[in-house]
């Protein structure tokens, strides 16, 4: 999400026609199709999904689901989607074995180790550690508009939303209902999410750091919320006004009107990078916030 110096206007945002012009910002140009299930998307799912602990959760969590780019991934694992994907793998295959060939230069020396049988090894190696699903949300309505200068206005906010979908995001922050004299930004909320809890084709999660915040959603439309807990006392003291284990508590009553409201949670972990060093803090929260939704995704960042 760029930043937004200015106040953002539509004369600035791209016009639709512009977008559908424009085929590979399109929904169906984004969604995988079964024939990307191949060495293609790989690479960014090879990169693994330890920051999720639940990737494979969070897959299981979507299969039943509607979404027609999610129908592609189910799908893959069927009879002839799996052919396809087993074809495209072995292409690649070959494409391993022919660069690593091309290589094995008699006057070049780095590539004695690179035998078929070593790069088939390697290349196994690779596939078996890509996750099966990797969820990617787009935060810039809310991430990124509560940190502009000038506010924002509703409407735009909500145009953003609606285009952001219909460029095939499946999972959009649309905001946060925090306190409007902390977040200035996102004091409209409410407004925000009624007019954009119709929209089909994608889940649209909201920050709710209290139940306040949690029955403030609800009441708006809202059908899926996040929480976001910090590992490092002095960040959660200024991002949420209290010490860790007061979050815990709050979450955890976040969570069980949540369960009460079939609603879907999210877990933010955050400064957990940078806390790694106080090893016992990371821990002792990722075990409270697994305890809290043990079936459901949470993210570290
Ligand atoms: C958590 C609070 C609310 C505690 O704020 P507080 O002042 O400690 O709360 P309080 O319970 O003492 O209440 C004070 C006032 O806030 C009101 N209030 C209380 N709760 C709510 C609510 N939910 N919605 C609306 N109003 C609320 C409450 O009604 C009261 O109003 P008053 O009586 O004074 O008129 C406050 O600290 C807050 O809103 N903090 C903002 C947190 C925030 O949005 N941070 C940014 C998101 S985290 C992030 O960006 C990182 C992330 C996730 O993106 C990952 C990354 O990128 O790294």
């Amino acid at each position: 999400m760029s930043s937004l110096e200015e106040p953002l206007g539509f004369d600035k945002l791209p016009s639709m026609s512009t977008i559908d012009r424009i085929q590979r910002f399109s929904a169906g140009a984004c969604r995988p199709t079964v024939d990307d299930m191949g060495m293609g998307n790989c690479w960014i799912e090879g990169r693994g999904c330890s920051t999720s602990n639940s990737s494979d959760e969070d897959y299981e969590e979507y299969k039943g689901e509607a979404f027609p780019w999610r129908r592609h991934v189910r799908d893959a694992s069927d009879g002839e989607a799996f052919n396809r994907r087993a074809k495209s793998l072995s292409k690649n295959r070959m494409k391993f074995g022919h660069v690593c060939k091309s290589r094995n230069l008699p006057d070049q020396h780095y590539s004695s180790k690179c035998t078929e049988r070593g790069t088939r090894g390697i290349t196994n190696k690779f596939l078996n550690g890509i996750p099966k699903f990797v969820k990617i949300v787009e935060v810039g309505p809310r991430d990124g508009l509560q940190n502009e200068k000038n506010i924002v206005p509703t409407s735009v906010k909500v145009e953003l939303i609606r285009r952001l979908v219909s460029s095939g995001l499946p999972v959009v922050e649309a905001t946060s209902f925090v306190s409007p004299k902390w977040v200035p930004q996102l004091a409209d909320a409410k407004d925000v999410m009624k007019a954009v809890c119709d929209i089909e084709d994608a889940r649209l999660p909201v920050l709710t750091p209290n139940v306040k915040g949690f029955e403030a959603a609800v009441a708006a439309g809202a059908k899926e919320v996040a929480i976001f807990a910090s590992a490092s006392e002095s960040f959660s003291k200024s991002n949420i006004n209290c010490s860790i284990e007061e979050s815990l508590a709050r979450y955890r009553a976040v969570c069980l009107a949540a369960k009460e409201h079939s609603v879907p949670v999210r877990g933010w972990g955050l400064a957990q990078w940078i806390h790694q060093w106080r090893g016992w803090v990371v821990v002792h929260m990722q075990r409270e916030l697994q305890g809290m939704f043990p079936r459901k995704m949470w993210c570290i960042c």
